[in-house]
């Protein structure tokens, strides 16, 4: 049998292979669990040597040494490349090989086809008709046409209601005049939109007789299929630097009274008739399918955003050497401080937890967009649920797994040499983009404040939120729990989220009571409704990550999986306990229970530590890190990295001769006098 973990080589650095070598688990079945299947798993390991192979898809140099402009030229140059090899490196169907493939050899700093794969396919297989796929889908999957996704103006990206970009209807000529009447109303953060794309999904107002009908979305070509010039009545540019992305064009966009066929308009479900007839769509919010089609998988994304932070800081841990337990031993690796473990394992395991709870989630994702399809609309509402939840809660503690990940680094952590910066930038956008974590966060809210009130009237509510009408115990059963039984803990947790939708309930109904108009109502009591939506969502990821393990077969695995999973309930608990203390739910006793347990978690993982970030199979290439690389081989490497800096080209500086000798010359001069 050889080695469980697969990523021991020959000439590693002795302090990493000896942590690989106490792994109790296949680190590549484990990887069959993040990615869903061994078959998934394999796939990704195949691209990534398939990559290797191919010389003019490797960076030209470390990524942190380019200006904007070179990352924005790299970035297409690969895609360059990538076109001619696509077919051969992956399957262009399956979503998570273009995935992979995107970031082993770009990155996550984009590329200009990025918003195109993610936003404007998806938009138009979902809102386009047969005859509007013929005409534009089938093209932009071959990539004669590259486009992008144009909802957010400068004034306006939460609130699409109040979008300004108007189309008004003109029936005499059939057709759509786009308007940006003002400088707030210019599109602004589109990604791809600046420099890259040629066509847009352009989501305005619709106007038909002087009604406004409210968001819909347009295809607007923008630029001359051969000279890439903007076309006449558009005018459109990048937005400048951003704190990460910057491989990336975001843009802007302003429309002067463009005139569009009314054909242009997505009509799958909406239309418009010649004579102006409006004609309603099955559910008044199915153009917004685009971004809960990548709220849906932002999950995953996040995930990986945070695990490959975690391998980063976990592998350098294993090498760092700092300080004394027993002062008559050696330096020990900083892996072994109960605080670098306590800083880095419990996000360890929200990573796998939220790759779990986003695999659930695709899944449900992809049933309503088959049902959609044939105009079936009833799961819709509680895919926007959790996916508004679910995108909010997981990019907000992926943002601090990161930094956490940073910080247990130490100095080294701050370079770029270590790259958790970067990955921290590209993630944290996520807090921002596809909904406002808390915009979002409300609008789950609405749909458990209507939960809650159907349970009050005596209805039994089920699903998502089906715990709300179960029974619940009065003190939590949890230091009565027989070991790898999670149940008492979910029902704390069940407890915990129950009673804060009610208490958010509560104060709403009071309110309204009083008086207040609903919407002032809702603004006094949104705090305690975010805190309700964030309770019912960390809840759901506990009990996905349950489900997972429940459902393992393979036992060192499951084992494996088991611990994580112990270290998850006992940390996230701890982390809002402060909500089963106020009702008594928990008692001092049981705190202490469950910090013990948490300790016990910790010193479990320890000898898995490195094993449980391998087994998420990111190669160098990807990590593009010196203090994550798999050798172990840092303090060499991080010397060779600094020789790219071009501060180092010449032993002295021009600003020598004209800034500092000046100034040392003059101070010189003046203590001589
Ligand atoms: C060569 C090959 C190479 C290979 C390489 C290939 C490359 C490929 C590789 C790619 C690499 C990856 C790179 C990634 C880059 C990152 C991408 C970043 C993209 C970021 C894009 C964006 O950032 S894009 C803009 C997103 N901008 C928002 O996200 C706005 C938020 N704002 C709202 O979304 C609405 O404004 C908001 C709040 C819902 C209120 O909408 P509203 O006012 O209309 O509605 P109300 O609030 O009044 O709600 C009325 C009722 O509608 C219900 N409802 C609302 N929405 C619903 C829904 N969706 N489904 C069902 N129901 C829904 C609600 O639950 C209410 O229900 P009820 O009445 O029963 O309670
Ligand atoms: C990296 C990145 C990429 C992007 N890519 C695209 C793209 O490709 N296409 C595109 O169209 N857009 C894109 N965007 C824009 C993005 O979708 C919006 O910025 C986002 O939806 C937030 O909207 P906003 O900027 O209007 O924030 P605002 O709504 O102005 O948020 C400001 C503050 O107001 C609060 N707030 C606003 N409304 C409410 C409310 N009702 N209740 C309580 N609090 C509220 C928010 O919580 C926040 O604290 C991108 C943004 C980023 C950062």
């Amino acid at each position: 049998m050889g080695n469980l973990n697969k990523e021991i080589r020959d000439g590693d650095h002795p302090d990493i292979t000896e942590e690989r070598l106490k792994s109790t688990f296949d680190t590549h079945k484990m990887a069959a669990q993040i990615y869903n299947s061994q078959r998934a798993a394999d796939r990704r390991n195949e691209i990534t040597s398939a990559v290797l192979k191919i010389p003019e898809l490797q960076d030209i140099k470390p990524l942190p040494f380019l200006s904007r402009e070179e990352k924005v030229e790299e970035a297409a140059r690969k895609i360059g490349i990538l076109s001619e090899h696509l077919y051969d490196l992956v399957n262009v169907n399956d979503g998570a090989e273009l995935y992979h493939l995107n970031n082993v050899v770009i990155g996550g700093e984009g590329n200009p086809l990025a918003l195109h794969g993610v936003m404007f396919i998806p938009v138009l297989q979902a809102q386009a008709t047969d005859e509007q796929k013929k005409k534009w889908l089938y093209r932009a999957m071959k990539r004669e046409i590259i486009g992008t996704y144009a909802q957010t103006e400068m004034g306006h990206g939460s609130n699409l209601r109040k979008l300004e970009t108007t189309a008004t209807y003109d029936k005499a000529t059939e057709e759509f005049v786009l308007n940006s009447p003002t400088t707030t109303s210019m599109k602004w953060w589109p990604g791809n939109l600046g420099k890259s794309t040629n066509y847009a999904v352009v989501v305005a107002t619709l106007i038909i007789n002087e009604k406004d009908y409210g968001p819909h979305s347009f295809m607007v070509q923008l630029r001359d299929e051969n000279t890439h010039k903007p076309l006449p009545n558009i005018e459109v540019g990048d937005i400048g630097p951003k704190m990460a992305y910057n491989a990336t064009d975001n843009g802007f966009l302003k429309l002067n009274h463009l005139r569009i066929p009314r054909t242009n308009m997505l009509m799958k479900h909406v239309k418009v008739e010649k004579d102006g007839t409006y004609i309603k769509p099955p559910h008044a919010k199915m153009s917004y399918s685009a971004m809960v089609h990548v709220r849906a998988h932002m999950n995953n994304t996040m995930a990986y955003f945070l695990a490959s932070s975690l391998t980063i800081a976990v592998r350098y841990s294993s090498i760092r050497r700092q300080g004394h337990i027993n002062p008559k031993e050696p330096e020990v690796k900083v892996l072994e401080y109960q605080t670098q473990q306590h800083r880095l394992f419990p996000h360890i395991a929200r990573a796998y937890a939220f790759s779990f709870a986003g695999a659930e989630t695709v899944r449900l994702y992809e049933k309503v967009k088959k049902d959609m399809e044939s105009g079936e609309t009833e799961l819709m509402a509680d895919l926007h649920a959790l996916t508004s939840g679910l995108k909010s809660v997981v990019t907000y503690l992926t943002m601090q797994g990161i930094e956490q990940a940073r910080q247990s680094c130490g100095g080294h952590g701050y370079s770029m040499a270590s790259y958790i910066s970067e990955i921290y930038g590209i993630a944290i956008g996520g807090c921002t983009y596809e909904g406002e974590n808390m915009v979002m966060l409300l609008q789950l809210a609405r749909y458990l404040m209507k939960a809650a009130k159907a349970v009050k009237e005596g209805k039994k509510v089920e699903g998502l939120v089906g715990y709300l009408s179960a029974p619940d115990n009065r003190h939590s059963l949890i230091d009565r729990t027989p070991e790898k039984s999670y149940d008492t803990y979910l029902k704390t947790f069940e407890h915990i989220a129950r009673q804060q939708i009610f208490r958010a309930f509560d104060k709403l109904e009071k309110m309204l009571t009083s008086g207040l108009p609903h919407s002032e109502a809702w603004n006094k009591c949104s705090v305690e409704l975010t805190r309700a939506s964030r309770l019912h969502t960390r809840l759901f990821i506990a009990q996905a990550f349950a489900r997972r393990v429940h459902d393992v077969v393979d036992f060192h695995i499951k084992e494996a999986l088991d611990d994580l999973l112990h270290l998850h309930l006992n940390y996230e608990l701890l982390d809002v306990a402060s909500y089963a203390l106020e009702d008594g739910h928990l008692c001092g006793e049981q705190m202490n229970f469950i910090r013990s347990e948490l300790y016990r978690s910790l010193g479990k993982i320890r000898p898995n530590a490195v094993s449980y970030v391998d087994a998420w199979e990111l190669s160098d290439m990807e990590l593009r890190s010196v203090l994550g690389r798999r050798d172990g081989h840092v303090y060499e490497n991080l010397y060779k990295w600094a020789q790219n800096s071009s501060l180092n080209r010449t032993d002295v500086l021009p600003v020598f001769e004209k800034y500092l000798k000046p100034l040392m010359m003059s101070a010189r001069k003046n203590s001589k006098l």
